[in-house]
């Protein structure tokens, strides 16, 4: 239950880091315990809103840029009505994280950034979707930390080290800022 320790509003989550980091396991397993502690949570997945609110939006900087910004219009509406919104994507732009920090700012909407901060070493020998295998086969191009950028937060609000421990453990790091927050009890 949301217990009187919580403020129980709102707040946009920005789980950052390459493909394969483990942004989407950590941000399904929060949402998870969350539901089951009786908060209104919602997960933007960034490879389920690139089908649908950004559908046709490609990988150059451009869209990279587009496509965070309409998915942090949304998730700032739903954080400004209290929902707990967790948003696992690449974003791997500094400004365009910024952009989207300023406009939850701008409406006195809390925000959080997390770096999901896994090497691409590890990245690529996980390769949940093969993208790193068809980059070496020169099938794809510009994939982020392999041949597109990647520019790591520097002040991130937390940064998980998932190469060191369970993605158990990496929610919980997750959750322990939530509650050191104040947005969870
Ligand atoms: N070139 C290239 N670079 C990075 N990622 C690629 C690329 N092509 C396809 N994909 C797949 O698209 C997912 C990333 O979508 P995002 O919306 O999170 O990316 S971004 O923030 O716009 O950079 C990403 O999902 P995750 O693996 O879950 O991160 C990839 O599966
Ligand atoms: N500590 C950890 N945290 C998150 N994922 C982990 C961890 N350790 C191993 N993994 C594995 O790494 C993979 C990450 O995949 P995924 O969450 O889809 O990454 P992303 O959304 O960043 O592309 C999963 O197979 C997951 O089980």
């Amino acid at each position: 239950m949301i217990g009187p320790e919580s403020c129980d509003c709102g707040v946009t989550v920005l789980l950052t880091g390459l493909p394969s980091a483990g942004k989407t396991t950590v941000a399904f397993l929060v949402a998870g315990r969350l539901r089951d502690a009786g908060h209104r949570v919602e997960v933007l997945d960034g490879d389920v809103m690139r089908k649908t609110l950004s559908a046709g939006l490609g990988f150059g900087r451009a869209d990279r840029h587009e496509n965070l910004q309409r998915i942090g219009v949304m998730a700032e509406v739903l954080a400004r009505n209290g929902v707990i919104v967790l948003v696992p994507v690449v974003a791997p732009y500094a400004d365009s994280r910024d952009a989207v920090r300023q406009r939850h700012t701008a409406s006195g909407t809390a925000f959080l950034e997390v770096h999901v901060a896994t090497p691409v070493e590890v990245c690529a020998q996980r390769d949940v979707k093969g993208l790193y295998a068809r980059q070496r086969a020169g099938e794809l191009t510009g994939l982020t930390g392999v041949d597109d950028p990647y520019q790591a937060p520097e002040k991130p609000d937390l940064v998980i080290p998932t190469v060191r421990q369970s993605a158990d453990a990496s929610a919980s790091l997750l959750m322990d800022l939530l509650v050191r927050k104040r947005f969870v009890a």
